[in-house]
């Protein structure tokens, strides 16, 4: 099938991953559709960093095959995608400006005004060395460096980790305000269902690196008639 076509951006077939000790992916099939917030859920171990580094092109699949944007991966693949991994990955020696100068210098599709908005909403000060960041605002500077980019695909591994439940809140509610209506598809894993909830437009239940359900978060409602936060409930008891 033309994937661009049918407006998918992501199409996973077979996905096996195995590490020396662990079976992580099962056999992963998949299709998402561009422009939509995809919750990644699941509990530690079901294999969500496993699947966000796939699609990043940090790792590859024991076996099956990936698709982006209707093509399979090639050295073209860093320029269409964003990725925040769950690692701390940033120079503790830097400002917080510095970092985002230094970044921008990797991809042509920086955005400068975008990254200084955002530095804004999250209430960060440039001036301060990255080392001197709580876990917290480390965590907002990695969403920024993430966001700050024009690509098709964003991936966010544990974004919200280590952010206060307010703060959450309202840089959940700024990313729902400037992505619902784009081109841009974002994947994202997180443990912080009910207040990511509201952001999701799909959602992926993974379990012992298969998924256990997907579908769009407003079919999940109604057909086990209670929210994605109950429903992780019922699925993984
Ligand atoms: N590099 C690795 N080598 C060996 N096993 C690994 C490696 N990375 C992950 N695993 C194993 O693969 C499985 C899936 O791990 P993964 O990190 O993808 O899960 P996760 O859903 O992201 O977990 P969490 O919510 O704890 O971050 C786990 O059993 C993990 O121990």
């Amino acid at each position: 099938m033309d994937m661009e076509a049918s407006g998918n951006i992501v199409e996973l077939s077979g996905i096996h991953k195995r590490y020396i000790l662990k079976h992580a992916l099962t056999g992963i099939d998949l299709e998402i559709k561009k422009g939509r917030i995809v919750g990644l859920l699941g509990p530690n171990g079901s294999g969500k960093s496993t699947l966000l580094k796939i699609l990043a092109g940090l790792i590859h699949p024991t076996s099956g095959t990936v698709r982006i944007d209707g093509r399979a991966p090639d050295a073209n693949r860093k320029k269409q995608i964003a990725y925040l991994p769950e690692i701390d990955h940033l120079y503790g020696w830097m400002t917080v400006d510095e970092t985002l100068r230094f970044i921008a210098g990797f991809y042509d599709d920086w955005q400068a005004d975008k990254a200084d908005e955002l530095l804004a909403t999250m209430n960060l000060d440039g001036r301060q060395k990255v080392r001197n960041l709580s876990k917290g605002l480390r965590a907002r500077l990695k969403l920024i460096v993430a966001l700050s980019r024009s690509v098709p695909l964003v991936l966010l591994d544990e974004p919200f980790s280590g952010i206060d439940p307010s703060s959450r809140a309202k840089i959940i509610r700024s990313i729902v305000s400037e992505f619902r209506t784009g081109e841009q598809t974002i994947i994202l894993s997180t443990h912080s269902v009910s207040e990511s909830e509201p952001m999701f437009d799909d959602v992926m239940f993974l379990q012992q690196g298969s998924v256990r359900l997907f579908d769009s978060a407003d079919n999940l409602r109604s057909d086990y008639g209670c929210s994605l936060e109950n429903i992780w409930e019922k699925v993984y008891a």
